[in-house]
This record gives structure tokens, sequence and C-alpha cells, in this order.
């Protein structure tokens, strides 16, 4: 798979191959500018590779029409950006009736309480505008949104670095945690690699990327 953003420039990735397995729980490193964001929106299906293809769940997305992949990204996979990308307007559970929506998730509303009640976000926190949570709320809440849907894979960009080291031990924990409990895959991305002891597999991205190779 090729990646650039300037179609005149040279690959920013070039990756010949790579997998995640069933339930594998994977961190990827890489230095500040390395193209570990962008790697992850193109496997989310948010950018599409120049060349070369993504294939998850034996679903080449690269393949699919722009509105057939973002309700497959919808079902299959969650993702939990830098930003947590909550809409600060809506509640815990209207944000997460949302991501439910897209999916065609049925009994959203139960399931957002108990997913949320399991994440320690209850009673009248459920329904306060996302703007008016803590950051430590606010990612428990993206978590949560992440898993409503019960997606196959988890994406995780980075959600720790503006954490003091208790509340990025708390996130990671509850994290791990949620995944194991769903069963899902997870690809965790950090430079903060003393995190990586909590996973299964440790890339770097400059191992797997041609294009870091040579740069
Ligand atoms: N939308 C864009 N258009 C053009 N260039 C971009 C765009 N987004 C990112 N880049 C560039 O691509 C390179 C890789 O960016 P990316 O965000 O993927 O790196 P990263 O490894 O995630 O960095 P960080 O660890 O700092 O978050 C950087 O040089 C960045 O400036």
């Amino acid at each position: 798979m090729l990646f650039s953003y300037d179609k005149t420039s040279s690959p920013l990735l070039d990756i010949p191959q790579w997998t995640l397995d069933n339930a594998e729980q994977v961190f990827l490193h890489g230095p500040s500018g390395s193209g570990k964001s962008t790697f992850l929106n193109i496997l989310a299906g948010i950018l599409l590779p120049n060349r070369g293809c993504v294939d998850i769940l034996g679903q080449r997305i690269n393949g699919l029409r722009s509105g057939k992949r973002d309700k497959w990204r919808a079902r299959h996979i969650g993702v939990v950006f830098q930003q947590f990308n909550l809409i600060p307007y809506l509640s815990p559970v209207d944000n997460i009736r949302l991501a439910a929506h897209f999916a065609n998730t049925p009994n959203a509303s139960r399931e957002a309480s108990k997913l949320l009640t399991s994440l320690s976000i209850d009673g009248e926190l459920c329904h306060r505008p996302a703007s008016q949570l803590s950051v430590g709320q606010q990612q428990r809440v993206a978590i949560a949104r992440a898993l409503i849907n019960r997606p196959e894979l988890i994406i995780v960009d980075e959600p720790t670095s503006a954490l003091d080291a208790q509340n990025r031990d708390g996130f990671i924990s509850l994290l791990m945690d949620s995944v194991q409990q769903s069963g899902a895959a997870l690809l965790f991305v950090s430079h903060d690699l003393s995190l990586s002891t909590h996973f299964h597999r440790v890339d770097a991205l400059g191992k797997i990327n041609r294009a870091g190779e040579t740069a």
C-alpha cells in the first residue's frame, strides 16, 4: 500500500504488508510526523491509499464507495481519536446513540446506558452536554462510543498525551478491560513506549514502512 498527501512527492507510507489477527492487541509507535495517524485513517477507510489495498475482515475497504465505506466502518470499526470528537452539545448517551444509529444497532439506548455505567459514567452525568465533562470522563464516553456497535476492530490514536501518569494508566487499563471483554482486536498508536508492555505485539512504523527506511 502506497500513500502520499501530495501525489507529486515521494510517498509518506509504503507498506508492502501488515496484518493484525482477530483479538490481537498491537501497539504501534513511531516519531512525531512519521505517519501514524495517517496509517490509522487509511485502516479506518477515512483516507484511501494511492496504490494497493486495505482488507479488513475479508472486505476490501478501499474498493467501497464513500457512503458504503462510512456504513461499513460504523459497523465494524470503533475509533478513539486524539481529540475524542464527541459532539459537544450532545450528552454522553446521545453521542453514543448517534454512533449506534449510523450502524443500525438495535436497543442502543439500553446498551449505551449499560456501557456508560460500566465505565463509571452514570446518573446526571449521562445527560449533561459532553462539553461539560472532564477530559477523563470524555475519554470514557469515547471508549463507550467505540464499543457500542460491538466492532471487531478498535483503533486508538494516542488519547493519553494530555494526561498525567495516573490518569493515563487508568485510561489504558479501562480500555484493555473493555476490549478484552468485547473480544475485539486493538490497534493502539502512541509514541510513549512505556505503554507498550500492556500489548501482545509492538510494531515500529519505521520497520513496516519502506518509505520511512529511506526518509
Ligand atoms: N491533511 C494533510 N495534508 C497534508 N499533509 C498532511 C496532512 N495530515 C498530515 N500531514 C503530514 O503527514 C505527515 C504525517 O502526519 P501524521 O499526523 O500521520 O504523523 P504522526 O506520526 O501521527 O504524528 P504525531 O505523532 O505528531 O501525531 C506529517 O508530515 C504531516 O505534516
